[in-house]
């Protein structure tokens, strides 16, 4: 069965599934009718409580924010909107973002970070440090408590392996699902790169390439994976198909669940953004959310030092793009999505947007960014990214002639993940985020 033949399958399921759709909601709509000429005294609360419901993605049946521990909060801040639980300037829906890796998701993260904190929002933020669990599945228990005066959680956005119905639990039912994917050459290779050391495969094959004479760990891995995997070692999760890993389906092996697994997440999100296209990307999301062309600036983030990426080979691509088959499946069926997307959006339209974003987004990095790609070594505490032992993580250094206000917005934009976690992690909770406990 070759990928092609499944993406077709998969790409057909999508067209016959709404016409089935519809064809049974035909059929309810004829029997509803019917029976309400038979039944005058129908109940039409449970007709709006139903409405309701189906009032967007997240259905969930026990709330993680249960309404009876609602605390009010005591001393409304400044610019409090009394109909907006005293938190708001803006109408942002609940947003779930799911942080997949290597695939530029700490810039995406960084644009929710910025607008998260500007709009006061409550993070759903990891109990323990800075991912939930991963590579466990996700579990509504590994959330951190809703802080005092929220009602509940706006912005979630850290990494996790993705469980649809535990997420459910803790965000809002109108919550706005995405997530990013890329091209599964590269962040296969991104991810074999900057986790050698922490994926147990990998590193077998970087130990067994010091014997090999002068093959890379990745040329030795690429040899013979199955020779360097163990599936049941939990830590070897990002091994093999590390997007489909992410995104909760069986990355191990194709299975018969496989298709109706994909069908269940494209019903889920609202938006599967494409690396490759970020810009466009983006203007889909700023249309989803309501956001501004500014509150979608961005200065890349969490970018390997150049001399570390080098392009490719054909066939070093083509035996990554075996060995994660179902992750090129996975991206080829949103890429087309995405593109359905685009055309709903009018491609015009897109175009002038993102020409637009990109003037906009020279124009605050020319404001910001005195250096970029600076190594580590040269780089202060609070604007150096985290770095993986094995691969070297460049950042930006910020003009020093700006204003306090233009400071401030300009840290912010160039600021790693970890750094800008703790930050908001303590300003939500006013104390320090929990370390992971040792071993
Ligand atoms: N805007 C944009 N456009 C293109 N590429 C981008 C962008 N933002 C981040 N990147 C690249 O994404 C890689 C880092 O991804 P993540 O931030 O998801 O990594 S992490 O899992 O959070 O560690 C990392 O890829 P590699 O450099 O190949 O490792 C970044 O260079």
């Amino acid at each position: 069965m070759t990928l092609r033949w499944m993406s077709m399958q998969l790409w057909r399921r999508r067209v016959t599934g709404p016409l089935v759709a519809l064809l049974i909601t035909v059929l309810l709509m004829f029997l509803a009718t019917h029976s309400l000429q038979n039944n005058r005294e129908h109940d039409v609360s449970a007709v709006e409580r139903k409405a309701q419901r189906s009032d967007g993605v997240m259905h969930p049946s026990s709330h993680h924010n249960p309404s009876n521990t609602h605390r009010q909060r005591e001393q409304p801040r400044p610019d409090s909107d009394p109909h907006q639980h005293g938190r708001r300037k803006r109408s942002l829906p609940p947003i779930a973002f799911l942080k997949t890796h290597k695939t530029g998701s700490s810039t995406v993260q960084n644009i929710l970070f910025r607008l998260g904190e500007r709009e006061r929002a409550t993070f759903a933020f990891p109990y323990i440090s800075y991912q939930f669990s991963y590579p466990n599945r996700f579990q509504a228990k590994y959330v951190d408590e809703l802080p005092a005066g929220s009602s509940q959680f706006d912005i979630l956005c850290s990494h996790m392996r993705l469980d649809l119905p535990q997420l459910k639990q803790v965000m809002p039912p109108n919550t706005v699902l995405f997530t990013i994917l890329r091209d599964p050459t590269t962040t296969f290779e991104s991810t074999f790169n900057y986790y050698t050391n922490v994926v147990p495969a990998f590193a077998k094959a970087k130990n067994a390439s010091r014997v090999t004479g002068g093959k890379s760990a990745l040329a030795t891995f690429l040899e013979n994976p199955d020779a360097f995997w163990n599936p049941h070692a939990r830590a070897n999760g990002p091994a093999k198909n590390p997007m489909s890993f992410d995104l909760g389906l069986n990355n191990v092996a194709w299975s018969l669940s496989w298709p109706s697994d994909l069908i269940q997440l494209e019903d889920a999100f609202h938006l599967v953004m494409i690396m490759e296209h970020f810009d466009e990307s983006l203007v889909l999301l700023g249309d989803l959310l309501g956001l501004e062309t500014e509150d979608l600036a961005y200065v890349r983030l969490n970018a390997r030092a150049g001399h570390q990426v080098s392009p490719l080979e054909r066939e070093t691509r083509e035996k990554i793009r075996e060995w994660n088959s179902l992750d090129v499946l996975l991206y080829d069926f949103f890429f087309r999505l995405f593109w359905e997307k685009a055309k709903d959006y009018g491609l015009d339209r897109l175009n002038e947007d993102v020409a637009q974003l990109r003037v906009t987004r020279e124009r605050l990095k020319q404001k910001c960014v005195s250096k970029e790609a600076v190594p580590p070594g040269e780089l202060e505490d609070l604007l150096r990214p985290w770095q993986s032992e094995t691969a070297t993580i460049v950042g930006y250094k910020v003009r020093e002639d700006l204003g306090t206000q233009d400071q401030a917005f300009c840290v912010r934009l160039v600021l790693p993940e970890l750094q800008y976690h703790s930050h908001l992690y303590f300003q939500q909770y006013g104390r320090d985020m929990r370390a992971v406990p040792p071993e």
